[in-house]
C-alpha cells in the first residue's frame, strides 16, 4: 500500500510509523466507537486498512459480551485497528473468515506481553477467545467490532500497564507492573502489537485469510491456556455447560468435550471460566 508521508507523533513515533493512519487521542469514549463511526461514515475513504484510534484515557470502554471495559487516565493503552482485509492480489477476503481476526489481535498481544513478562515466574498465555494472562490473572483484552457495512472489521485492545492492586477493576486483574515488568515504554507496547498484528495479518491474508495455512491456529493451539482444562462455559442467553476444552476449529472457535457422551460443543462466543479438573463432569479426560 502507498501510504502519504507523515510526520511521526512526537510520542509515539514508533507506532505512527507502522501504521497507515495514526489518530492518538488524549481522552476518548471508546477508540473502537470512534473508529468504527469514523470508518463507516461520510469521511471512510480516508480510513484504510491498519488505521489506527488509541488512548490511554478511555472513559467508556467496551468488553465483550456487553460489559465495559476501565482503567484509571495514564494506566493502560486502549487501541483499536482497523482491518479491511483483502489478499496478495487485492481480492477481498470474505467476512465469513474474518471470525479468527481477533484471535490474531490476541496471538500479537500475547506475544508482546510475553516478551516483556517472561522474567516473571508465571507463564504468559491466551484464554479463550483471547484474553491474554499472566499467571491466572487477566493483563489484556479484545474486541472485534465489525462495520455496520460489513466493509471493515475494527479490533480493540486494551492493556493495563501500571494499574496498582488498588486501581485493578476485578480481582481477576493484573497489569505489567504488577507482574515486574519495569521502565514500561507505552510507545514500545503500541509499536510491538501493531509490528507483530500487521506480521501475523499479513501472513493470515496472504494465505486468502486460511487460519490453518497461515499459521495462525497453530500459534493460537501453541499459546492457549485453555486447551487441555475443564472449563465452564456460559453461552450467550444464560445457557450453562462444563466440559474439557478439547481443540480449537479452522474458525478459532473451542471445541469442548461435554459429558455422557453428548457431542462436542463448539463455542462461538461466550465466557470461559478454568475450573479444576475434577470438576468437569467428565471422569478422567486429559
Ligand atoms: O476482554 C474484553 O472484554 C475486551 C476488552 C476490549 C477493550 C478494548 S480497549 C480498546 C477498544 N475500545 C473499546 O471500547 N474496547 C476495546
Amino acid at each position: 500500500m502507498h501510504l502519504p508521508h507523515r510526520a511521526p507523533h512526537p510520542r509515539f513515533p514508533l507506532s505512527s510509523a507502522s501504521a497507515s493512519r495514526f489518530e492518538w487521542m488524549t481522552r476518548a469514549g471508546s477508540t473502537n466507537e470512534v473508529l468504527v463511526q469514523a470508518a463507516a461514515g461520510p469521511s471512510a475513504a480516508e480510513w484504510p486498512d491498519l488505521a489506527v484510534v488509541a488512548t490511554d484515557d478511555q472513559t467508556a470502554g467496551k468488553g465483550r459480551l456487553g460489559r465495559s471495559w476501565s482503567a484509571p487516565a495514564g494506566s493502560s493503552l486502549a487501541i483499536s485497528v482497523l482491518l479491511r482485509p483483502h489478499d496478495g492480489e487485492g481480492r477481498a477476503i470474505p467476512v465469513e473468515r474474518w471470525g479468527v481476526l481477533p484471535l490474531v489481535a490476541g496471538i500479537a498481544m500475547a506475544q508482546v506481553v510475553h516478551g516483556l513478562a517472561h522474567r516473571s515466574a508465571v507463564p504468559v498465555g491466551l484464554k479463550w477467545p483471547n484474553d491474554v494472562l499472566i499467571g491466572s490473572r487477566k493483563v489484556s483484552g479484545i474486541l472485534g467490532e465489525l462495520l455496520p457495512d460489513a466493509s471493515g472489521l475494527v479490533i480493540g485492545a486494551g492493556v493495563n500497564l501500571t494499574l496498582t492492586e488498588e486501581q485493578l477493576p476485578v480481582p481477576t486483574a493484573t497489569s505489567l507492573r504488577l507482574a515486574g515488568v519495569q521502565d514500561i515504554d507505552p510507545d514500545a507496547v503500541l509499536a510491538g502489537y501493531l509490528h507483530d498484528l500487521t506480521v501475523l495479518y499479513d501472513r493470515w491474508r496472504a494465505s486468502g485469510g486460511d487460519a490453518v495455512a497461515s499459521g495462525v491456529l497453530d500459534d493460537a493451539v501453541r499459546m492457549s491456556v485453555t486447551l487441555g482444562r475443564a472449563v465452564r462455559v456460559e453461552l450467550p442467553g444464560g445457557v450453562v455447560r462444563r466440559g474439557v476444552a478439547r481443540s480449537l476449529d479452522e474458525g478459532g472457535r473451542l471445541v469442548v468435550e461435554l459429558p455422557d457422551g453428548q457431542p462436542p460443543l463448539v463455542v462461538s462466543a461466550g465466557d470461559v471460566t478454568h475450573l479444576r479438573h475434577d470438576d468437569s463432569g467428565i471422569g478422567d479426560s486429559r
